[in-house]
């Protein structure tokens, strides 16, 4: 069952135009000329419960603004969006009861106070009832380790902590869906793998709907079956990212050290894209042949010493659709 529906949503931004030079600067006072920018275009999609989803896009995308739209910061110029039900910009209150936020850059805690002191006042907030709010913070303290640092002011917190932190804050009311936006920047290996796996847990065990906005495509990989690519506004994609993958990550390179090179290496249906000493690296559409294939090919006329097989990652695979367009690809122009 769908739990955020958005059709055809639009978001016009209208930016007073600057004229330059001290006449522009009084021209501009006397007549003040607007601009459109349209930061969302005709953007249409729902998600189910319990889904978690990729909302990926280059700077500048419309990203923050269709969540801002979701969370009911911002009302759309045209078409409509339902979070579970309401209408958030017309029930800002009650839309927050059903979402928790998470916002790598900004914290949503009270900078001066002892974390735990936080935690006590989104209890009021929310009206979080005593044993529920005992049994969450018993939770998310086993999990996120936030024993060492709750009575630390947020101030003092180390980024990791801050985060564990926030994620914790979002979640202390049991909204049924929740917005991250770049949860794991400037996190060190392990403590954005500890993030993800937290983040994992609450999608599987509490069902928790999650949007996650990220330009670290380890999450999205790690994180999301599903991605909604969005660029200059615009839906590009929405569907699996193994889809992706599969349709325009077909070319994989065999990287080969030899014994010798003697006489060079001649391969059928594969290109050799580099050759330096010994070493060759040998690009090859996975739909025609398989890199054993090749490797048997190589070990009629060589000996092998190392060698190592790329698959095209999907952070290459998704700059290129940004750079060259979804539709191009699909008529195969290009290839990866
Ligand atoms: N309040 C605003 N007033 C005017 N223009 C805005 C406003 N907010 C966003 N924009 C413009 O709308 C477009 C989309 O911005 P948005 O912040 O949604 O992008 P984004 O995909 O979240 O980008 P990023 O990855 O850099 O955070 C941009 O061109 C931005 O400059």
């Amino acid at each position: 069952m769908s739990i955020i529906e958005v059709s055809n949503l639009h978001k016009d931004f209208m930016i007073a135009k600057r004229e330059t030079g001290l006449l522009g600067a009084l021209r501009s006072i006397v007549k003040r000329e607007f601009i459109k920018k349209e930061a969302v275009k005709d953007i249409s999609f729902s998600i189910n419960e319990g889904e978690m989803v990729g909302y990926i896009g280059p700077n500048g995308a419309g990203k923050s603004t269709t969540i801002k739209m979701l969370t009911g910061i911002l009302v759309p110029t045209s078409g409509s969006v339902q979070v579970n039900g309401i209408v958030p910009y017309e029930d800002r209150q009650r839309n927050a009861k059903n979402i928790g936020v998470v916002f790598g850059q900004r914290t949503q805690l009270w900078w001066d106070l002892p974390t735990i002191e936080s935690f006590e006042l989104l209890k009021e907030i929310y009206q979080v009832k005593d044993k529920r709010y005992k049994e969450n913070m018993d939770t998310f303290k086993e999990i996120l380790g936030l024993d060492e640092f709750l009575n630390t002011p947020v101030r003092q917190l180390s980024l990791g902590q801050r985060m564990r932190a926030d994620i914790a804050a979002s979640l202390l009311h049991d909204p049924p869906i929740l917005f991250l936006d770049e949860p794991t920047i400037g996190l060190d290996v392990v403590a954005k793998e500890k993030m993800r796996v937290f983040i994992q847990e609450i999608n599987k065990l509490r069902k928790v709907t999650v949007i996650l906005t990220t330009h670290d495509m380890e999450d999205i990989e790690k994180l999301c079956k599903r991605m909604v690519l969005i660029d200059h506004g615009q839906k590009v994609y929405d569907g699996d990212i193994s889809t992706v993958k599969d349709r325009f990550g077909k070319y994989r390179t065999l990287i080969v050290d030899l014994e010798d090179n003697k006489n060079g290496l001649h391969l059928k249906d594969a290109e050799i894209k580099e050759e330096e000493g010994n070493r060759f690296l040998i690009k090859f559409n996975r739909k025609e042949t398989s890199a054993s294939e090749l490797i048997n090919q190589i070990t009629k006329t060589h000996s092998i010493k190392d060698l190592t097989v790329e698959e095209p990652e999907i952070e290459s695979i998704i700059s290129r659709i940004y750079q060259e367009g979804f539709e191009e690809k699909t008529k195969e122009k290009v290839q990866i």
